[in-house]
């Protein structure tokens, strides 16, 4: 019988975790260390997640881990395919005990299942693109060949395609490239190794332009340090939400590694 009942809206759910109180003591490896204003990162991660939010997506907070120097970084500990989580293995030792607390809060989302990179495997989740059913995994520092080869297989069984990309001169994949919802890869040519491996490029000047979430298929979100790229792309028909995250930038974070959209 067809019913015309409205179909329950599915909740869109994005997972953030609290700055740790030694925020300024996350890893560098391209960036010189810059002093950390604690408060302004405490307020800077509200008006993010109050973005977030804005937009319509209902934020569930990881438990706090306040030792953890780099766990806001939520987006390298897990990696959402639909109603499946993949635990990543962080390849930076320090930030492999993020992985619990994440992989709690992913399995109190009813109906995710959940899946794990083991070692020798290493994946950090901000080596991972999504662009439809093509999965693109940065081979950088933090994620290695037997990482990829993990993921590869977990995500077979799901039709993904996995399309490993070299990556030598960034930390992670979407330090140096992101994707518009129309499924162009947007980027620094600079940064990545082989950028004719993404068949729709649009190369971004601004090193903070480089990073989008799509919000929706209309909206993104984006650092307020990139204007000129807002404002190319509200020029291509996408509404742009801008937030100010000077203080993670100074810690190689962007505006993708501060969550996780459940998607
Ligand atoms: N996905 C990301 O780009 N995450 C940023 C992580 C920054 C952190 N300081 C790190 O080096 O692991």
């Amino acid at each position: 019988m067809l019913s015309y009942a409205p179909k329950r809206a599915a909740r869109r759910i994005a997972l953030v975790r609290i700055p740790a109180t030694n925020l300024d003591e996350g890893l560098l490896t391209h960036l010189d260390r810059r002093p950390v204003d604690h408060a302004l990162a405490d307020e800077q991660w509200d008006n993010y997640c109050a973005a977030l939010v804005a937009e319509g997506w209902e934020t569930v907070e990881v438990d706090a881990a306040p030792d953890l120097a780099d766990s806001v970084f939520v987006e390298d500990a897990v990696v959402m395919f639909g109603d499946l989580a993949v635990i990543a293995h962080p390849g930076a030792e320090s930030r492999r005990p993020e992985t619990e607390a994440v992989e709690r809060a992913v399995r109190n989302i009813p109906g995710i299942t959940v899946a794990t990179i083991l070692a020798p495997g290493t994946l950090d989740g901000g080596d991972v693109l999504k662009v439809g059913s093509t999965v693109y995994v940065g081979a950088s520092s933090r994620t290695n060949a037997e990482g990829i080869r993990q993921l590869r297989a977990l995500l077979a069984p799901h039709r993904y395609e996995v399309v490993a990309v070299p990556l030598t001169k960034a930390l992670h994949l979407k330090s140096a490239v992101t994707a518009l919802p129309d499924g162009t890869v947007i980027g620094d040519p600079d940064l990545v190794d082989v950028p004719s491996l993404f068949p729709r490029f649009l190369p971004v000047r601004e090193p903070e332009g480089v990073a989008v979430v799509a919000l929706s298929d209309e909206s993104l979100l984006m650092s307020s340090a990139a204007p000129e790229t807002a404002a190319m792309l509200s020029n291509l028909g996408y509404r742009v939400v801008t937030v100010d995250i000077s203080e993670f930038e100074k810690l190689e974070g962007c505006v993708t590694c501060l969550s996780v959209r459940v998607r």
